[in-house]
């Protein structure tokens, strides 16, 4: 009798026990997960902004980027906020009317005052940039181009902003920083994190980049191999913990507009009438053009000549394969004074890789309807353009009201063109030709130099690879719930066999 009472009693004792101890290993679990989550959760988060001002050949454009001030090393936290389109052309044009800058930039920076907190103003940093349209106008005149950046940094400075100077990009750290924009943006340059980041990652290959401006064009890319060839075309970086040896050219005056005012003094050179039959227009299609403003940029300087006419008539006549012809002969490929070139001298290694292409690159392309497919062969893209030049101009502008009559009137030789210096310039080949991404903008920030130019000068990018915790928030957070749950059912299944430690032989009997 009393064997069983005591027997009973210790039954009851143990089965409390059991009750509490599951119970508190429940609550020091779902603490711990607590404690885990509550500490590790991300701060409020305190924003910095950054506004870079590109002054490109034919106009500027304000570009305003915000971060996550405690993560200014981590990549891809740089976001685009706001494009602002200047009204007018670009700075360059105003080297005779220089008082016109004055209030040149004033709606684009309301948009600034605005958009960035107004406590922030004074540790906002501005940067201005000016590219092949200056960098022409400085081979001209020197003193205008200091003057055009004195009175646009005059207007700058008048901001509460931390203007931080306007300046002419060599066509170097144009290509350059466009290179690191979008690879930046896509991720490049970290590494390829391997089982839930417990493992060393792979390095990633690099994209390539190719801008086409008005009056300049840059490819930039990550050769196969480094050569001693032509040391001024090559670039080292040490980013994120790795080197990088890019090659990159920027061709001034091959530029979108500056190659069309390169090919019209070419062809009017053999002209004796005043008239210009030109295929890369379409037929029906007629313009006059002023000889005098022809002759205006140095691009166009090296087929001067004087006419017997002021003015002359494009008359288009819409012929892909003839427009083709003459446009190759911009691209001169007779001497190369290194084992390979693009043209007119200029080395280049074999392209290699994917290419992200844009600018006018992308805007011809989007027209032209080649951007919705993502892989676009060269076969494709000549087929497009022999269809398009051969239409009449009537029927081209009936059929785009609302595309603006320059751009429509240039498609025909724009799309030529890139084909052109794609195939011919830079030696793309069918298969290579299929690598190119045209592009217009990477998760809504723009492709172009500007958000490599500030990651550059803010240092946001680290040369070496910043210590940061070995696993991200949410694979520790998966991590610390998967281990509390099988600690959790180890210490239940223990007890139950610590508890009647014959349970387990009696089911094997
Ligand atoms: O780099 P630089 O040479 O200084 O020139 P930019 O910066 O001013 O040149 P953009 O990339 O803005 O534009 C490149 C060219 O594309 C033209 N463009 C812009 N929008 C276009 C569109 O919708 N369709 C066709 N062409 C366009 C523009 O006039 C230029 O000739
Ligand atoms: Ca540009």
């Amino acid at each position: 009798m009393e064997g069983t009472k005591d027997s009973n009693v210790k039954r009851f004792c143990s089965q409390h026990i059991l009750v509490i101890l599951g119970f508190s290993s429940v609550i020091a679990v779902t603490a711990l997960i607590a404690v885990g989550l509550s500490q590790n959760k991300p701060l409020p988060e305190n924003f910095k902004y950054g506004i870079v001002l590109d002054a490109g050949s034919t106009h500027t454009n304000l570009y305003i980027y915000k971060w996550p001030a405690e993560k200014k090393n981590n990549t891809g936290v740089v976001q685009e906020v706001e494009e602002c389109k200047v009204k007018g052309p670009g700075v360059a044009k105003y080297s005779n009317k220089l008082h016109a800058l004055e209030t040149y930039l004033i709606a684009c920076m309301e948009r600034c005052k605005n958009v960035v907190p107004r406590s922030l103003h004074p540790e906002t940093p501005v940067y201005l940039g000016a590219t092949a349209g200056m960098r022409l106008l400085r081979m001209q005149n020197e003193h205008l181009a200091h003057s055009v950046l004195d009175e646009v940094a005059k207007s700058l400075s008048e901001y509460s902003f931390d203007f931080q100077g306007a300046r002419i990009l060599s066509g170097q750290e144009e290509g350059a920083y466009g290179w690191i924009t979008i690879n930046y943006l896509l991720g490049k340059f970290v590494e390829k994190s391997k089982w839930l980041g417990l493992m060393a990652g792979e390095r990633q290959s690099t994209f390539g980049a190719m801008d086409l401006g008005g009056a300049s064009t840059q490819i930039t890319f990550a050769p196969e191999s480094h050569t001693a060839e032509s040391p001024d075309n090559f670039i080292n970086f040490r980013l994120y913990g790795k080197d990088y040896s890019v090659y990159t050219h920027s061709f001034l005056c091959y530029g979108k507009d500056e190659a069309l005012q390169q090919k019209l003094a070419k062809d009017i050179e053999v002209s004796s009438n005043g008239i210009l039959k030109d295929p890369c227009f379409h037929l029906g299609y007629a313009k006059l053009v002023n000889v005098s403003k022809l002759y205006t940029s140095p691009c166009a300087k090296r087929y001067e000549k004087t006419l017997p006419f002021d003015e002359f008539q494009i008359q288009g006549t819409g012929n892909y394969q003839q427009c083709r012809q003459s446009v190759l002969e911009l691209f001169n490929t007779s001497y190369c004074p290194y084992s390979q070139c693009a043209f007119n001298g200029i080395f280049l290694p074999p392209v290699k890789g994917n290419f992200g292409a844009f600018s006018a690159f992308y805007f011809v392309m989007q027209f032209l309807n080649l951007t919705s497919t993502k892989v676009i062969s060269q076969e494709m893209m000549s087929e497009t353009m022999r269809k398009y030049c051969s239409r009449p101009w009537q029927e081209v502008r009936t059929s785009f009201p609302e595309v603006h009559e320059k751009f429509l009137s240039e498609y025909c030789f724009a799309g030529t063109y890139i084909l052109s210096l794609l195939l011919q310039g830079y030696h793309f080949t069918d298969s290579s030709f299929k690598d190119i991404e045209f592009m217009r903008e990477i998760e809504g920030n723009s492709a172009g130099w500007t958000l490599g130019y500030m990651l550059n000068l803010t240092n946001m990018i680290p040369a070496e690879q910043p210590v940061t915790a070995p696993l991200s928030h949410s694979t520790y957070v998966f991590l610390m719930v998967l281990f509390s749950l099988i600690l959790a059912v180890a210490l239940i299944i223990g007890l139950v066999v610590f508890k009647n430690p014959s349970y387990f032989w009696k089911e094997m009997v």
